[in-house]
C-alpha cells in the first residue's frame, strides 16, 4: 500500500525575519520548499503530497513551486495556528483516503528542512511500515546543560520527516483533537495518544531546519 508525504509550509518563518515566508525564498536555482516537495514527488510508494499552506497563501506557494514540480502534482491544504494545528489540518484532508485503507503510513516534514533528501524519506517510511513509526535522530555532540548542570548519557536532536502508520496516527490527532492537545512534533502526539514507541533512523546535520537567517546560507553551502 502506498503512503502519502505531507509537507508543512503554514509557518510564519519571523526569526528568518525576511517579512514573508521563509519557506519561499530562494535557496539555489528553487524555493527552500520545492527540495523537498520535489524528492517526497520522486519517491516511488508515494500516492499523494499535500503540501500544507497558510490561509491566503495558496496562490502564491502554487506559482512558486509549479516550474519545479515536473509532471508531479501536489495538493495544497489550508494550515493552523500552530505546526500541530496545520498537521491536523492535513491529517483531516487525508481522512477520506485513511479510512477507505488506500494510505498505509503518513510521513509529515517541515517544509523548511530542504536538505533531506530522498533516502532518508524513504528510510523513515520504511522504518514506520515495520515499526509503526519512526523518525530521524541526529546524537548531539560537545555538552548539552541545563540549568548549568551537565546532563549524562546521550541526546538526539529531532529532525523531520517523521513517518507513523495512518489509521493509529489519525486517531491519535483526533484524542489530541478532542482535549486540545498541541504537540511539538508528530511524535509527541503519537507517543501520548498511542504510547507506541517510535523508532529511530539516522538523521544527517545537513537535514537542518532553516531557522535563523544564517540557516540560508549553510544549507546552501550543504545543498
Ligand atoms: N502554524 C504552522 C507553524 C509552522 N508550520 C511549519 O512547521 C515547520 C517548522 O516550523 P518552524 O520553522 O519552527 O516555525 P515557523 O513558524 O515557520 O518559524 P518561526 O517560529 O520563526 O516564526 C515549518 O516548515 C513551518 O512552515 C506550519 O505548517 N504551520
Ligand atoms: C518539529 C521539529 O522540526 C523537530 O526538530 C522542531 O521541533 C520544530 O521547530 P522548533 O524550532 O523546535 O519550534
Amino acid at each position: 500500500m502506498p503512503a502519502a508525504v505531507v509537507i508543512l509550509a503554514a509557518g510564519l518563518g519571523s526569526r528568518v525575519g525576511a517579512g514573508s515566508n521563509k519557506v519561499l525564498l530562494p535557496l539555489g536555482d528553487r524555493p527552500v520548499l520545492a527540495w523537498s516537495v520535489r524528492d517526497a514527488l520522486a519517491l516511488d510508494d508515494v500516492r499523494r503530497v499535500l503540501v500544507v499552506v497558510r490561509p491566503g497563501e495558496a496562490a502564491d506557494v502554487a506559482a512558486a513551486l509549479a516550474p519545479h514540480l515536473g509532471e508531479g502534482e501536489v495538493r495544497l491544504v489550508e494550515g493552523g495556528a500552530t505546526r500541530h494545528g496545520s498537521e491536523w489540518a492535513a491529517l483531516q484532508a487525508l481522512a477520506p483516503e485513511i479510512g477507505a485503507g488506500e494510505l498505509d503510513v503518513i510521513a509529515i516534514h517541515d517544509g523548511a528542512r530542504p536538505l533531506a533528501g530522498r533516502d532518508l524519506f524513504a528510510a523513515t517510511i520504511t522504518a514506520a511500515r515495520e515499526t509503526g513509526g519512526a523518525l530521524p535522530g541526529v546524537r548531539l555532540t560537545g555538552l548539552v546543560a541545563l540549568d548549568a548542570r551537565a546532563l549524562p548519557g546521550e541526546l538526539d536532536g529531532v529532525q523531520t520527516p517523521q513517518a507513523f502508520r495512518a489509521r493509529e496516527l489519525l486517531a491519535a490527532y483526533t484524542a489530541a483533537a478532542a482535549e486540545g492537545f498541541d504537540g511539538t512534533d508528530t511524535a509527541a502526539c503519537w507517543s501520548r495518544y498511542t504510547g507506541l514507541p517510535v523508532a529511530r533512523v539516522p538523521g544527517s546535520p545537513a537535514n537542518l531546519k532553516v531557522t535563523f537567517p544564517e540557516d540560508l546560507d549553510l544549507a546552501l553551502r550543504l545543498a
